[in-house]
């Protein structure tokens, strides 16, 4: 019966007039595919308005690779719109010029944003599962979950002895060593997610997770605006070999892919070692015991090892350069403003250094001192350190303001653009932390700057640590030290644009604000490794 019937149905499929038949549907098929696309093309509204593309490679060598965000915000201006459309190799981009465009898109329609493009030579750069990267998802939720809610406003608080202990330690560290100044920087913003997501300590300005954690730093840092490499616009590009000229970026990926690899594995497999000194808890332990647990009574686990590796190095990588970088900006603009430095210290002062018993500031000391909050407030908006996001996905299509924006477009938010907006910010390049007083006090009433940890279901989970970290930090400095330019008044290289706004290790210099101030400190951080040396 199968083989009659079978014999029936390819002779019914071979016969010259069945194949004609097949053909003609076919043709018909891609008429109707054809005719469909181009009604919906007629009908459906314009595409944002941007500069003209080249035939075959549409925007892709339009767009400069140094400081894209300017460039995008002068179209924005010429093309009189705040959403800019871009093609190259069959991948669209938009940019989003203002917050307005922003909080419409990204917030009031987050569901439809929230995804992320295929990070391609992110992968090349061999990335485990990490929450940042990870498109819209199961596996994304999962990420979220778990690593959301030790960092809510109301849980950071568990961090603040340590944060403050860094605070300390990096404040004596710039002291002590003023021209490696960067270096305590960096320990300090290592040492607090390094504590986090592991429990290991950074014990001396040479430790190895220094050097691991600017490694990796600079092997993202470096490896220009996310989603902008030509293996992203154009997959296929990834198979090509390394050293045709325009595989540059494929070259970076594989040089540096030994960072991420390294801060991956090697800090995860220091804190689970049992000969480890890592006193936990921390984010890693407790992952671990839920796993071992749930094995143990042979329940599933949803979230693997490899899991707890790739989430673990998220909090190291998102939220170590993030923070040491916002230190050296205000760094930078404390000794670019001098006026601002004095006004913060005069409010320290008041609060308690100016007292007979003189004191170091602590995290209950933060809501009183409004001026100081505001310069970290100035120091977001004049720089932010992802220009352009990290870019958003567009999951269906959508129309804003009469323009389509169709599905599986990628979203930059031109962050620059917004917080220089003239039409909000006055003098929008000047550094003017009174600028968000009220009018009434002498400020010029301006919103405080939106968009620097991203917006919408995506923002960052570290925004509320990060904040601590760096009001903490700030504190301590104004409380201790005058920065100022070097003798010789040349700082040298502050900036690179090169995809990602990254700040350079320029020259400063920094001096004890009063013996009583420095022997504070140096009491304070003594008084610290006494109580580690006594809990060895
Ligand atoms: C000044 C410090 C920081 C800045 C400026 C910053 C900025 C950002 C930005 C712009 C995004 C992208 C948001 C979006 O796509 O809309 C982001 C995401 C993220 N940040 Fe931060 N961040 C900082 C500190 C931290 C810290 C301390 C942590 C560690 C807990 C952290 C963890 C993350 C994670 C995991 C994501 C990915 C969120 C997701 O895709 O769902 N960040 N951050």
């Amino acid at each position: 019966m199968f083989l009659f019937c079978s014999r029936d149905l390819s002779s019914q499929i071979l016969s010259p007039m069945t194949t004609q038949n097949n053909f003609a549907i076919l043709i018909l098929g891609v008429l109707t595919y054809l005719a469909f696309q181009f009604w919906r093309a007629r009908t459906r509204p314009p595409l944002p308005p941007g500069p003209p593309g080249e035939v075959l490679l549409g925007h892709y060598r339009l767009v400069p690779e140094d400081a894209a965000f300017k460039k995008y915000a002068a179209w924005a201006t010429q093309y009189n719109s705040d959403v800019l459309y871009f093609h190259t190799f069959g991948t669209k981009w938009i940019v989003l010029n203002s917050l307005n465009a922003a909080i419409e898109l990204l917030e009031k329609r987050g569901s439809n944003y929230a995804d992320r493009p295929r990070f391609v030579m992110f992968q090349e750069m061999g990335w485990s599962p990490t929450l940042t990267w990870l498109r819209w998802g199961p596996k994304y939720h999962l990420h979220r979950k778990v690593l959301q809610p030790p960092f809510t406003k109301s849980r950071v608080g568990q961090y603040q002895a340590s944060q403050l202990r860094e605070a300390l330690i990096c404040c004596k560290g710039i002291l002590d060593d003023p021209e490696d100044w960067v270096t305590a920087v960096r320990r300090f913003a290592v040492a607090i997610v390094l504590k986090i997501s592991y429990g290991l300590e950074v014990n001396s300005p040479d430790s190895q997770w220094i050097k691991l954690a600017e490694e990796s730093a600079e092997a993202i840092g470096k490896s220009g605006a996310p989603a902008s490499s030509i293996m992203d616009r154009f997959p296929l590009t990834r198979y090509l070999p390394t050293w045709l000229s325009f595989m540059e970026r494929l070259r970076y990926a594989r040089t540096w892919r030994h960072a991420i690899e390294d801060i991956t594995r090697i800090p995860f497999e220091t804190a689970i070692s049992s000969s480890s000194p890592a006193s936990g808890p921390s984010f890693v332990h407790n992952r671990m015991s839920i796993h071992s647990s749930n094995t143990r009574q042979n329940l599933p686990n949803d979230f693997t090892i490899e899991d707890i590796k790739g989430a673990a190095a998220t909090i190291v990588i998102a939220g170590n350069d993030t923070t040491s970088a916002t230190l050296m900006l205000l760094v930078l603009y404390l000794l670019k403003s001098p006026h601002c430095q004095l006004k913060a210290q005069s409010e320290i002062d008041n609060l308690l250094t100016s007292h007979p018993s003189p004191r170091l500031p602590t995290f209950s000391d933060l809501p009183h001192l409004p001026y100081t909050n505001l310069i970290l407030q100035e120091t977001y908006r004049i720089n932010p350190l992802s220009p352009l996001g990290i870019p958003h996905a567009s999951t269906t299509d959508d129309v804003y303001n009469g323009m389509s924006i169709p599905k599986g477009t990628i979203i930059y938010q031109n962050v620059w653009a917004m917080n220089h907006d003239p039409s909000i910010y006055s003098d929008p390049d000047q550094f003017i932390p009174e600028r968000y007083l009220p009018e009434d006090q002498g400020g010029r009433g301006e919103p405080l700057p939106q968009g620097n940890f991203g917006f919408g279901r995506r923002i960052c989970i570290g925004k509320h640590l990060a904040e601590n970290s760096l009001l903490i930090v700030l504190a301590v400095m104004l409380a201790t030290m005058e920065v100022d330019k070097p003798g010789d008044g040349e700082v040298g290289e502050e900036w690179s644009f090169r995809g990602q706004a990254i700040v350079l290790p320029f020259r400063a210099s920094f001096t004890a604000r009063s013996e009583e101030m420095r022997r504070l400190l140096d009491e304070a951080v003594r008084e610290l490794e006494k109580a580690d040396g006594e809990a060895e």
